[in-house]
């Protein structure tokens, strides 16, 4: 057995970056109750299993603003001090798991509101990349890009299906930064990642499965959490230390390239988006976004009355 000295040795060498901020587990206090942060995030623990159901809960699309990441960021902050048995990160609507980065954030931003908000997104991934509990998600719709991200931080992915899932960044003219793309490079094979990223690809269910970007489908939400919370299962004998730290040495290096380099990605993201280009882009996004969500009852229309005509034909 590794002595506790032996471990806080190990743990302050490679982690000065306070990911294991200390090596006594306590016993989780487990209780029945709903947290919420803001209710932009909501937390369920599990009394038996002592698994926290995290729920992303910004409707419509749980677009990733600045006080969505703040909530998240102190639920993940709570999670570690609580020292969890696993999270399931999920969301709740009921066609989008996350719509990735609010394009408000990034469209003529507030230059002191958007540093806030790019240094949320890095603690987050920081935290949740490499967190000391076990993490799954339970991907009930849509997940491009930072919903993308957040799934790909965790150690399992179950998805439900005919959902999209990839980080586009390329397909809206910009640029994912070095740590979404290492977080994709820790999931899927490396050519394939390239591939994914220069091309913005985003994947339907049943490719994502097949090149690994998700490692289950499921028939709804329900089954999705139920399916991690097997995985989660798993890791209930093993001993938690050497899981985690497993887990933080094999994900150290993408982590202490962001943490040594925390204000030149900053700048670099500032330097991104005052690009008139970027700022062009994205604002033809938001328009294309609001034009596609305005069309949505027209489009569903047509739909329904090439439906009548379908059957109608058949009939005939
Ligand atoms: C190597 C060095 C590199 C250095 C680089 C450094 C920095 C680079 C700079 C920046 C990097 C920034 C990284 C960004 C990553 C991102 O996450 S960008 C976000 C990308 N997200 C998307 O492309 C998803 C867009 N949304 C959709 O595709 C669809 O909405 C959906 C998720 C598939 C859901 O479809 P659905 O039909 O259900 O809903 P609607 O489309 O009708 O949408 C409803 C409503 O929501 C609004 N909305 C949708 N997505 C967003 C969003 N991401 N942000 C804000 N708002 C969004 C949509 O406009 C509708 O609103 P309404 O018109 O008011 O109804």
């Amino acid at each position: 057995m590794l002595s506790s000295k032996f471990i806080h040795a190990f743990t302050r060498q490679i982690y000065h970056t306070n990911l294991i901020t200390s090596a006594t587990f306590n016993v989780i206090k487990k209780h029945n109750s709903t947290h919420t942060k803001n209710d932009l995030v909501l937390v369920d623990v599990n009394d038996k299993t002592g698994f926290s159901i995290v729920t992303l809960n910004r409707p419509p699309v749980n677009s990733l603003n600045l006080e969505l990441l703040s909530a998240f960021s102190s639920v993940l902050d709570d999670l570690h001090k609580n020292n969890s048995r696993g999270m399931i990160l999920t969301s709740s609507s009921s066609t989008v798991f996350s719509a990735g980065l609010d394009i408000n954030e990034l469209y003529k931003p507030d230059m002191d509101r958007v540093r806030k908000f790019w240094t949320s997104l890095q603690d987050c991934w920081i935290k949740l990349y490499g967190s000391s509990f076990p993490t799954a998600a339970a991907i009930n719709g849509h997940a491009p890009a930072g919903g993308c991200l957040f799934a790909m931080c965790c150690e399992y992915r179950v998805m439900l299906p005919k959902y999209t899932i990839g980080l586009n960044e390329t397909q809206l003219g910009i640029v994912a930064p070095t740590w979404f793309m290492a977080t994709m490079k820790n999931t899927i094979p490396l050519r394939q990642a390239e591939l994914a990223l220069t091309l913005g690809k985003m994947f339907k269910t049943d490719d994502a499965l097949k090149l690994g970007l998700i490692d289950e489908i499921a028939e709804n939400k329900e089954d999705a959490i139920h399916k991690c919370e097997i995985f989660l299962k798993k890791y209930q004998k093993i001993p938690q230390t050497a899981r985690a730290l497993t887990k933080q040495s094999y994900r150290k290096n993408d982590i202490m390239e962001l943490e040594n380099n925390r204000e030149a990605d900053l700048q670099l993201f500032f330097l991104a988006i005052s690009d008139p280009r970027v700022q062009s882009s994205l604002g033809k996004y938001v328009a294309f976004l609001k034009l596609k969500s305005r069309m949505k009852p027209i489009l569903e229309a047509v739909k329904f009355l090439k439906g009548i005509f379908k059957s109608k034909k058949k009939k005939n």
